[in-house]
C-alpha cells in the first residue's frame, strides 16, 4: 500500500480529475491512503468545490479571485479553507508534501509547478509547456530541493519506464509516438475549413481542448520533441517521431546494440499518473488491460511535415534553443486559443507560430538559476503580444 500527502494542481481539468479518480480507486481497492493539503483550478468552481468535499484538502484555490466568494460559499461548513488568485495557487503548490500533480494547462503553469519543485516533494509533471518553458532549469531546481521529477505525459512516461537511468550513454535515439490526431488523412485543401468542434474529437485519447488542438496540428508533438530533449537530455537529431495511429505503443527507446524497448498499453492517462504516483513501485486500479489478439495489428507510417508543419517549427525551434522553444509554446498557446474562439483558421495557427518564431529575436535562457522562471515569462509575454498582433492581422485579412 502507497501513502501519499499530494497536491493536485489543476485538479478540475482532465488529468487532475483523472488523478483523484485514480486515488479513489487505489483506495477503494487499498493499494493507496492518501491525504489531499491543496487542490487548485480556473473557472470550474462547481467542480473544485464538489472534489474539496470528497478530498477534504487544507486549501482549495480557484485562479479567479472573482469567484472567491463563490468558492466560500460552496466550501460553507465543509471546514476547507478557500483562497483565490495566481499568488494563492503559487502559495498551495509551495506547500511541503510527498507529491504534487502539475496539470495547470499552459505557461500559465509555470510559476506553480516552479514553486513545487523547490520543495522536494515528487513533482508528478503534465504541464509540459512548464518543461518547454523553463526545461534546464527546473529539471535541477527539483535536482537541488531532493525531489525527482517524473514526467506524467504518456510518451515521456513511457521513455522514463524503458530508459536506462544509470546509462544514458547506452541510448542512441528516443521515438516518439504520435497518433496523428483527428485528421491524419485529411487533404490539405479540405484542412482550411476544420472546425473547433472536429478538431477536439481526438481518436484516441479524451483530453482538454487546448492539448486536443495541439494533437490536431501535431504542435503537441513538438512541445512532446522538446521535452523529450530536456528529460533525458537528448540531441534534436536523435528523436524521432512515428505516427502510430492506434497510440498502444507510447514511445520507444532505441539502445546503442540494437534493441529497441517499448511501453505499451491501452490509451488512458491514469496508467502514466498511478506510475509517477507509486514510483518506483507499481500500484494497482482497474486499469484496462491489452488484448493484443483483439487488436490484431499495430501501424506505423511517417509523419506528414507538408500537412502539419509545427511539428518541424517545433525541432528548428529545439536546435536554435535558447529563448526559441518558450516563443514556439506562446505563439502556439495563443493562437491555438484563437482557434478555439474562432478567431483563427486551423492551418494558420502555424503560420502564427511561423511568424512569430521569425520576428522575435531569441536569446540565451538563464537555465539553473533562480531567475530562470521570471526571464522564461518575460520571454513568454513579449512572444504573446507579438503572436496577438499576428492573429489579429489574420483576422482583418480574412
Ligand atoms: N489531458 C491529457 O490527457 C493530457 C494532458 N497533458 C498536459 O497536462 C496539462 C493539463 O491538460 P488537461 O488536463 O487536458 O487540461 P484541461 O484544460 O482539461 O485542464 C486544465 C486545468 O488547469 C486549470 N486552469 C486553466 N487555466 C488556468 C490558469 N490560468 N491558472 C490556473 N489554473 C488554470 C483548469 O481549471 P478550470 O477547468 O477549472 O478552468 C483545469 O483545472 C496540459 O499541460 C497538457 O498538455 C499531457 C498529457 C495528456
Ligand atoms: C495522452 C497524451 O500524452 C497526449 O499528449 C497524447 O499523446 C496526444 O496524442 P497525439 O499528440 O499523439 O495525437
Ligand atoms: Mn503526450
Amino acid at each position: 500500500m502507497i501513502r501519499r500527502r499530494v497536491t493536485v494542481l489543476g485538479s478540475t481539468g482532465s488529468v487532475g480529475c483523472s488523478t483523484l479518480d485514480l486515488m479513489a480507486q487505489a483506495e477503494a481497492g487499498g493499494s493507496g491512503a492518501f491525504e489531499v493539503e491543496a487542490l487548485t483550478g480556473g473557472a470550474n468552481i462547481a467542480r473544485l468545490a464538489e472534489q474539496a468535499r470528497r478530498w477534504k484538502p487544507r486549501i482549495a484555490v480557484t485562479a479567479d479571485p472573482a469567484r472567491l466568494q463563490e468558492l466560500r460559499d460552496a466550501l460553507a461548513g465543509t471546514g476547507v479553507e478557500a483562497a483565490a488568485g495566481q499568488g494563492a495557487i503559487v502559495e498551495a503548490a509551495s506547500r511541503p508534501v510527498d507529491w504534487v500533480m502539475a496539470a495547470i494547462v499552459g505557461a500559465a503553469g509555470l510559476r506553480s509547478a516552479w514553486a513545487a519543485a523547490s520543495t522536494g516533494a515528487t513533482l508528478a509533471l503534465a504541464n509540459k509547456e512548464s518543461l518547454v518553458c523553463c526545461g534546464p532549469a527546473l529539471i535541477e531546481r527539483v535536482r537541488r530541493s531532493g525531489g525527482r521529477l517524473i514526467p506524467v505525459d504518456s510518451e515521456h512516461s513511457a521513455i522514463f519506464q524503458v530508459f536506462p537511468h544509470d546509462a544514458p550513454g547506452q541510448v542512441e535515439k528516443l521515438i516518439l509516438t504520435a497518433s496523428g490526431g483527428p485528421f491524419r488523412t485529411v487533404a490539405y485543401e479540405a484542412m482550411g475549413a476544420i472546425t473547433p468542434e472536429q478538431a477536439v474529437a481526438h481518436p484516441n485519447w479524451s483530453m482538454g481542448a487546448k492539448i486536443s488542438v495541439d494533437s490536431a496540428t501535431m504542435a503537441n508533438k513538438g512541445l512532446e520533441m522538446i521535452e523529450a530533449a530536456y528529460l533525458f537530455d537528448m540531441p534534436a537529431d536523435r528523436i524521432d517521431v512515428v505516427v502510430h495511429p492506434e497510440s498502444i505503443i507510447h514511445s520507444l527507446v532505441e539502445y546503442v546494440d540494437g534493441s529497441t524497448l517499448a511501453q505499451m498499453g491501452p490509451p488512458d492517462m491514469k496508467t502514466p499518473i498511478a506510475c509517477a504516483l507509486a514510483w518506483p513501485d507499481r500500484i494497482a486500479w482497474a486499469a484496462p488491460k491489452l488484448d493484443l489478439a483483439a487488436l490484431g495489428r499495430l501501424t506505423f507510417e511517417a509523419p506528414d511535415e507538408a500537412r502539419f508543419p509545427a511539428l518541424k517549427l517545433a525541432r528548428q525551434a529545439l536546435q536554435v534553443g535558447g529563448s526559441a522553444p518558450i516563443v514556439f509554446n506562446a505563439a502556439n498557446e495563443v493562437a491555438a486559443l484563437a482557434f478555439l474562439d474562432r478567431r483563427l483558421g486551423f492551418l494558420n495557427i502555424a503560420a502564427v507560430v511561423a511568424d512569430t518564431l521569425s520576428r522575435v529575436t531569441t536569446s540565451g535562457v538563464e537555465s539553473g538559476s533562480e531567475n530562470a522562471c521570471d526571464s522564461a515569462l518575460a520571454v513568454d509575454a513579449e512572444a504573446r503580444r507579438i503572436a496577438e498582433s499576428i492573429v489579429l492581422g489574420h483576422a482583418a485579412a480574412a
